[in-house]
């Protein structure tokens, strides 16, 4: 009988990363594991402490992502009882855009003992959202000189993008700019750490490296922009692209070490969380919209057709699977919001009634809410309590539920809040459709799918059926199934796809009265959303107010 040969995918998300083992032939997983960072995301200090951040940083430590390959691989393959011999490669996705400071061979800036008590020598996650304000600049300056290649991200550039948080550095820790050979992607660091060679992955560099047929932002926009920033694509930023699915090299003596593979097998090209679902789920076909709902959702479609869609994140051509056009939206904060709410309004009586029924406190909040009709609790919230990553692109906005009264209980602002979330989805599906690109079906992936209740609300909210993937592990199958494509295993991902990705056709389908009542609920969300996202600017103020008190207050200290 042959011998089954498998994979491992390696997801890296905002608090860990998992392995999973997956066997080539059917995309059946064998065995996973996770390992959580141990410094998670740093907030409020660097590690030790005496460091304090600012406000809207969150960054990460490099070695904690090693970690992931020295602990979660081999224990998800010890579980998975098969001969190491037996894996034929190994793929890994990121959370993105997540940034790692480097000299020219890797070395991330914070592990220099000379820059451990600096920030910006740190690694800055996804969601490090200080770089507003250089953000602002590059959208206005890109305006202004009539950019070619401001349309493709739906008209603005996100704090959350690699150009942003780099001129962030340039401008607040000269020494630390100069002293970072390479600005890379921590979906090409990892790999680089795999197999020993930085290759850049297609789709971060076009998603949110401004790389755009061919080319990247111009050293006369960088050098007007700032002063000293135009030779900064050249110095620090380019290199050899490598696509999706493609191998960028093999495992190296040391990787094998660490994670118990066999040295020399395929290593794939590094890929977004996001993206490299869409296979998983079995979604690369045009009009297939997958959510990957978690600490925040990412919209990934392909299509046939280029199109500027008004405040999506971007379009890249091979961005999602080579030969088509990947779009990309999102919404910064969805699982954190609800987290969030659990961690900070609710009283102690409803975590032990949790504990006592044996249920998280999400689980409890949610039993609590779904025996509501739509529209009982009398509110609508604004979902920016991370900020807008699409269609408004500002994070400077923050959250807002309207309608509390004194009979207003910790269930119905939770379910307000799952409500929200949709709504802020359906903005998104609606601005793709009349923009010319027609969203066909909607699949979820991602830890939220396993709230019932929620999925039922994106179904009435958005009037569609919902699939969900058939995996809790959907980003870790995808980078299982890149890895197939690059060791050979199949010709291309859509055909790794069709044996490999799973997906539950119509899991949620909507229902017709719960739908129009949402449809009420949706155009005061619109209203709102318009309101305090386009026309007045009170949430920028109340940043603005909140930033000089802490930075008072810091003076003080
Ligand atoms: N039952 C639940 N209902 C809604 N949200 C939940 C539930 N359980 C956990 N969450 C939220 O889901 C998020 C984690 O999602 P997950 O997909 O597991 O992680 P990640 O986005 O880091 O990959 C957290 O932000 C948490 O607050
Ligand atoms: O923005 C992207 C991808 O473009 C995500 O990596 C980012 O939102 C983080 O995702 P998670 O919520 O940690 O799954």
């Amino acid at each position: 009988m042959p011998v089954d040969q498998y994979t491992v995918g390696v997801d890296f998300g905002t608090l860990s990363g998992r392995a999973v083992v997956v066997r080539v032939s059917d995309g059946a997983e064998i065995a996973s594991a996770v390992h959580d960072y141990r410094h998670a995301v740093l907030e409020e200090t660097l590690p030790g402490g005496t460091v304090r951040l600012p406000d809207a940083w969150a960054l990460q430590v490099p070695d904690d992502y090693r970690d992931v390959l020295r602990r979660a691989v081999p224990a998800a393959l010890a579980a998975a009882g098969i001969e190491p011999d037996q894996v034929v490669g190994i793929g890994t996705d990121f959370t993105a855009c997540t940034m790692v400071p480097t000299y020219a061979d890797g070395t991330p800036l914070c592990e220099d003992p000379r820059f451990a008590d600096r920030p910006h020598s740190y690694v800055k996650l996804w969601k490090h959202h200080a770089a507003q304000g250089q953000a602002d600049r590059i959208n206005d300056l890109a305006e202004q000189r009539g950019e070619s290649w401001l349309p493709r991200y739906g008209g603005l550039i996100s704090s959350e993008w690699e150009f942003a948080k780099a001129l962030q550095i340039h401008e607040e820790d000269a020494e630390i700019y100069d002293a970072m050979d390479r600005w890379v992607e921590a979906a090409d660091w990892i790999v680089w750490q795999l197999c020993g060679h930085y290759v850049r992955n297609a789709c971060t560099a076009g998603y949110k490296g401004i790389y755009q047929d061919g080319h990247y932002p111009s050293a006369d926009f960088l050098r007007e922009l700032a002063p000293g920033f135009g030779s900064f694509v050249a110095d620090k930023l380019d290199q050899p692209l490598g696509e999706l699915g493609s191998r960028a090299g093999t495992l190296t003596a040391e990787a094998a070490r660490w994670t118990g593979l066999p040295e020399g097998i395929a290593v794939a090209v590094g890929n977004v969380d996001a993206h490299v679902t869409a296979p998983a789920a079995g979604a690369v076909e045009p009009g297939r919209m997958v959510a990957i709902m978690g600490t925040s959702t990412c919209h990934v479609m392909s299509s046939t057709v280029l199109k500027e869609v008004p405040g999506m994140c971007g379009v890249v051509d091979g961005g999602i699977v080579a030969g088509s056009f990947g779009y990309e939206a999102g919404q910064s904060g969805v699982g954190d919001i609800f987290g969030w709410f659990t961690r900070t309004s609710v009283p102690a009586s409803y975590s032990e009634a949790a504990e006592a029924a044996g249920e998280s406190v999400h689980e409890h909040l949610t039993r609590l809410a779904q025996t509501q009709d739509v529209g009982e609790h009398g509110l609508v919230a604004l979902d920016w309590h991370s900020g807008n990553r699409s269609v408004l692109v500002d994070h400077e906005l923050s959250g807002l539920v309207i309608g509390t009264t004194l009979a207003t209980r910790p269930e119905d602002t939770y379910r307000a809040l799952l409500e929200a979330t949709a709504f802020g989805t359906r903005v998104i599906v609606e601005t793709f459709r009349d923009s010319g690109v027609p969203v066909e079906e909607f699949v979820v992936a991602g830890g939220l799918a396993r709230n019932p209740l929620l999925m039922q609300i994106y179904a009435d909210v958005l009037r569609m059926p919902l699939s969900v993937i058939a995996s809790a592990q959907g980003p870790a199958l995808g980078s299982a199934i890149h890895a197939a494509v690059a060791a050979g295993c199949y010709p291309d991902v859509p055909v790794a796809a069709k044996s490999m990705g799973k997906v539950r056709r119509a899991a949620f389908v909507p229902d017709e009265s719960r739908s129009a009542a949402y449809d009420s609920l949706f155009e005061i969300y619109l209203e709102l959303h318009d309101r305090f996202g386009r026309d007045v600017p009170t949430m920028r103020r109340l940043r603005a107010l909140r930033r000089d008190a802490l930075t008072r207050k810091g003076d003080a200290s």
